[in-house]
């Protein structure tokens, strides 16, 4: 398979835009048709339906849609059908999947996960937790023309709680937790370069800006713009032109909270893609 970096070019390239749309089927802020227990499209059905609709209203202003899987296993069985569909969509329209469930654990666990997300959902990249060591990245790192988006700057409030901790390593360099993380992922893709890529928060570009600097060819997924303070501008300075795709859930899907929310959201990810373009 084509490496990932290659793969992104194309997409952006393909839609005109960085613009990541976040699947974050909320039962309470979708609109009443998909949410409500009446509707016979109500429940893990009604998420399923309304992302489709979202998928197709934004994919030609889209690069990339990143269903966070929270919100489909929170139905259970059900929630995993829906999912199946979505991620069924978003391949159809050519774009690329990222499969948004933060995992990360010991080894044979890790590579479970990697062949649910990548073999039987067919992901194109998927979002991991580091906290376990390079063991536990590891199995992301298997795939060829797959990437995984390692957390290290993540955009809520409580992200510096450890991110931002100074620690020695091995080599007797003091840099922070965040930047030890980074280049732990790194030494871990070694065998396959490409399939490493980290997420940095919209809300702290300085970081962003830094992880640029020590990183050229990585590709970064950004979320945080909108609905938690980010913005297009900083993080376009900040990456000064790297590999990137900028994520929106809820600045799109809820663009309009009831009728006309496909128009609403066509519209939002048009502004958003529009203040990407660098
Ligand atoms: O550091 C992180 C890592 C992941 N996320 C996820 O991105 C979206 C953001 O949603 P918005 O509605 O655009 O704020 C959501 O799925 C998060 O789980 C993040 O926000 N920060």
């Amino acid at each position: 398979m084509t490496p990932f970096p290659a793969r992104l070019a194309a997409a952006s390239g393909a839609s005109g835009s960085v613009l990541c749309v976040g699947l974050d089927p909320d039962p309470e802020r979708m609109p009443a048709a998909f949410a409500s227990g009446a509707s016979e499209t109500a429940g893990a059905t009604g998420a399923a339906a309304f992302c489709r609709a979202i998928v197709e209203a934004t994919a030609e202003r889209a690069a990339a849609f990143k269903p966070n899987l929270a919100f489909f296993e929170a139905y259970g069985p059900d929630g995993w059908d829906a999912l199946d569909a979505v991620c069924e969509a978003v391949r159809a329209s050519g774009r690329l999947l990222i499969l948004d469930g933060k995992r990360g654990d010991i080894g044979n666990t890790g590579r479970r996960y990697a062949t649910s997300l990548y073999d039987r959902l067919l992901g194109d990249a998927s979002t991991v937790a580091p906290y376990m060591g390079s063991d536990s990245v590891a199995p992301f790192l298997e795939h060829e023309g797959r990437c995984a988006f390692v957390l290290v700057t993540t955009s809520n409030p409580g992200g510096a709680d450890l991110q931002a901790l100074v620690a020695r390593g091995a080599d007797g360099d003091e840099r922070s937790l965040w930047r030890h993380t980074a280049d732990m992922a790194i030494r871990a893709g070694d065998g396959l370069p490409g399939t490493v890529g980290f997420v940095a928060g919209a809300t702290r570009p300085e970081l962003l800006a830094e992880i640029r600097e020590a990183y050229p060819e990585a590709p970064l997924l950004v979320p945080g713009v909108g609905a938690q303070g980010g913005t297009a501008g900083d993080v376009l300075r900040a990456n000064a032109g790297g590999p990137i795709l900028v994520n929106s859930s809820r600045g799109i899907l809820y663009a309009s909270g009831g009728d006309g929310f496909e128009r609403a959201a066509r519209e939002a990810a048009s502004r958003l893609a529009d203040s990407l373009a660098p």
